[in-house]
C-alpha cells in the first residue's frame, strides 16, 4: 500500500486519549476519522455499557472484532476501543493498512481520567480489578504497536503533534 494511503490506528487504555486526540490528529493531518466504538453503537443500536450489561463483556469483544474485520478504509485515523487488542485477527487486519500507535499512560492517570470504572462499558471480567486489567493489557498494546507515545504530561494538542511527528518519522524509515 502507498504510504500516503495508510491509516493511523490509535490503541491504548480507556482515557489515554484515542477518541479526543484521534479527531485532532485527523484534522491536523488531513485524514478522515472513524471511532470503532461509534461503529459498534451504530451497528447494534445500543451503547457499549448496554451491550456489556445485557450480553456480557465477551459479547462486546465479539462485536468489536467483527467491526474491526469489516473496516475497509484508507487515509483514516482509526480510534479503537481499549479492548480491540484482544482480537488477534482484528489487529492483523488493521495493521495491514496502518501504522499503529500505542498511547501509553500510567495506571494512575487512567484511574484519574476514566471516572466511574464500573459504568464505562469496559470489556473486562466482572471480578477483574483495574490494576489487573492494566497489567494484562500492557503487553498486548506493546505487542501490537509500531510506535509507542508516552502521554503523561502532554496536553491533547501536544500529544497530537507528538503522534503526527512519530508517524512521519516511522514512515521515512
Ligand atoms: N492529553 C490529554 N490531557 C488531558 N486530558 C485528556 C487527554 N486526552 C484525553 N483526555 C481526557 O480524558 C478523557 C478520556 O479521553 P478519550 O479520548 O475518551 O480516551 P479514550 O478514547 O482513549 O478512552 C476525556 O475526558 C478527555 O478529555
Ligand atoms: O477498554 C475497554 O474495555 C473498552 C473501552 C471503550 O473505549 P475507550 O477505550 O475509547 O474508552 C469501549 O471500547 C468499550 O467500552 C470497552
Ligand atoms: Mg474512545
Amino acid at each position: 500500500m502507498q504510504q500516503d494511503s495508510r491509516n493511523i490506528v490509535l490503541i491504548g487504555m480507556p482515557g489515554s486519549g484515542k477518541s479526543t486526540v484521534g479527531v485532532l490528529l485527523a484534522k491536523q493531518t488531513g485524514l478522515s476519522f472513524v471511532d470503532t466504538d461509534v461503529l459498534i453503537q451504530a451497528r447494534t443500536g445500543r451503547t457499549l455499557q448496554e451491550i456489556v450489561d445485557q450480553d456480557g463483556y465477551l459479547a462486546l469483544r465479539t462485536i468489536e472484532e467483527q467491526v474491526l474485520l469489516d473496516l475497509a478504509v484508507t487515509r483514516h485515523v482509526i480510534s479503537t476501543g481499549g479492548s480491540a487488542v484482544y482480537s488477534e485477527a482484528g489487529m492483523a487486519h488493521l495493521r495491514a493498512s496502518a501504522d499503529v500507535v500505542f498511547l501509553d499512560i500510567p495506571l494512575a492517570l487512567v484511574r484519574q481520567r476514566i471516572g466511574d470504572y464500573g459504568s464505562r462499558g469496559i470489556a473486562r471480567r466482572p471480578d477483574q480489578s483495574l490494576d489487573d486489567l492494566f497489567e494484562e493489557r500492557q503487553s498486548l498494546y506493546l505487542k501490537h504497536a509500531d510506535i509507542v507515545i508516552r502521554g503523561e504530561g502532554l496536553a491533547q494538542d501536544a500529544l497530537c503533534l507528538a503522534v503526527a511527528s512519530a508517524v512521519r518519522a516511522h514512515r521515512r524509515r
